[in-house]
């Protein structure tokens, strides 16, 4: 939220109309200030998704911008962004724009924010973005525990063969009681091992830790003695992480040094008996390799909240497996979590636009929450050596606080 607002932006928010977007003809909607409103100091927004009601709310009740919405559930079309961002002073995107430097071009110097309403950034071309001064905002913490708890029912989905177990049950596989069929692992007396230590692996950790798990291990670019701490974490290679693990979790960022790390090498390391979990990215997995663990058997299954593509296509390999969860990309999709990231993004947008030097963070719908290990989270597996960035760090990216890219020499 912002830190304060001054008696003459109060008066300016109450004027303003609080009336529905008027249409714009296919998927567009112009809303903000009403017209008599308008002036040439209003900023000029464009939205790229129909977002929850909280973030529109925040964007609609500003006296100061004038938005253009593209008012559907699907992704605007390129053509079509590239068209709409001209002359824009700021950005709301999605995961799925590409923000890059036609994009940036087509926005023109105008740009002043480009707010995410996501915790990955993988989609935005920061060296472009930081060349052009533009600031960047996104949305970490508020859904940290939405992602955990996804993450923990992929987990335990896989391990206990639930999709096939329940697809069994409905299809007449289910003969009688039989010892040995559709047994899994389970996590009593395991070893988990999370790629990539932050907030969210963290917060997997403590999920699970109830569960009975005998140890909890973890590899990241350094120790993080302070996150390690929570959950008496232990800090070990890659290959250790992998040759130990029964469960092995991913929870770290998408950047060139982590780009196909999870491949045959580690699937090779790991144990027999090993499920693989993804809620981070597609693109840190080899998915043919994958494919070729799982079917020869060298894991036993995989859990994956994401892909490359997306989404995946029906008749992908994968799919075949008996032993691979697939979900489209749902971590985050609880409706406090969405509208908690929609508040986020569409504060950092309205700080970013104001030159505001508050930073905007642990904004959650009905929570404001400050936990230790929030802040200083990085889940992270290597930093991104084009910016030096640590993605996931609110230092890294400070929605409103600062260009995140200041720290591009870190
Ligand atoms: O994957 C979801 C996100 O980055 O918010």
């Amino acid at each position: 939220m912002w830190s304060s607002w001054s008696p003459l932006r109060r008066l300016q928010r109450i004027a303003v109309s609080a009336s529905r977007p008027a249409a714009a003809g296919n998927n567009n909607y112009i809303g903000g200030m009403q017209r008599r409103e308008q002036s040439a100091l209003a900023h000029r927004v464009y939205i790229t998704r129909k977002v929850p009601p909280e973030g529109l709310e925040i964007v609609r009740r500003c006296g100061r911008v004038k938005f253009e919405l593209w008012d559907s559930d699907d992704p605007v079309p390129r053509d079509e962004l590239l068209k709409k961002v001209k002359g824009v002073d700021g950005l709301l995107c999605m995961l799925t724009e590409k923000v890059d430097a036609e994009l940036l071009d087509a926005a023109g110097p105008n740009l002043k924010v480009l707010s995410t309403m996501s915790v990955g950034f993988d989609h935005l071309c920061l060296d472009e973005l930081k060349k052009r001064g533009i600031r960047v905002g996104y949305t970490p913490d508020v859904l940290t525990d939405a992602v955990a708890e996804l993450t923990v029912a992929l987990l335990l989905a896989t391990s206990r063969r639930l999709i096939e177990a329940a697809h069994e049950a409905k299809t007449g596989g289910w003969g009688t009681w039989r010892t040995l069929w559709l047994c899994g692992y389970e996590l009593a007396n395991s070893t988990v091992g999370i790629l990539g230590l932050g907030r969210i692996g963290v917060a997997i950790a403590e999920r699970l830790k109830p569960f009975k798990v005998k140890k909890f291990l973890y590899t990241d670019v350094a120790p993080r003695p302070q996150l390690a701490e929570m959950i008496n974490a232990e800090y070990v290679s890659l290959e250790e992480l992998a040759k130990q693990s029964d469960f092995l979790a991913a929870c770290c960022a998408l950047t060139p040094e982590t780009q196909g790390i999870c491949n045959r090498k580690l699937f090779s390391q790991m144990k027999k008996n090993a499920i693989f979990i993804n809620t981070s990215r597609g693109g840190i997995v080899n998915q043919e390799d994958l494919y070729e663990a799982l079917s020869a058997g060298q894991i036993a299954a995989a859990g994956l909240d994401v892909t490359t593509p997306e989404p995946l296509p029906t008749d992908h390999p994968l799919f075949k497996l008996k032993n691979c969860v697939i979900l489209p990309h749902i971590a985050s999709a609880s409706y406090t979590t969405r509208n908690a990231m929609s508040a986020l993004a569409a504060n950092n947008l309205l700080a970013g636009l104001r030159g505001s030097q508050s930073l905007t963070r642990h904004h959650r719908a009905q929570d404001w929450r400050e936990k230790g290990h929030t802040q200083d989270g990085t889940p992270v597996c290597r930093k991104a050596p084009q910016t030096g960035l640590e993605p996931h760090t609110h230092e890294g990216v400070g929605p409103g606080q600062t260009n995140p890219l200041r720290h591009h020499t870190h």
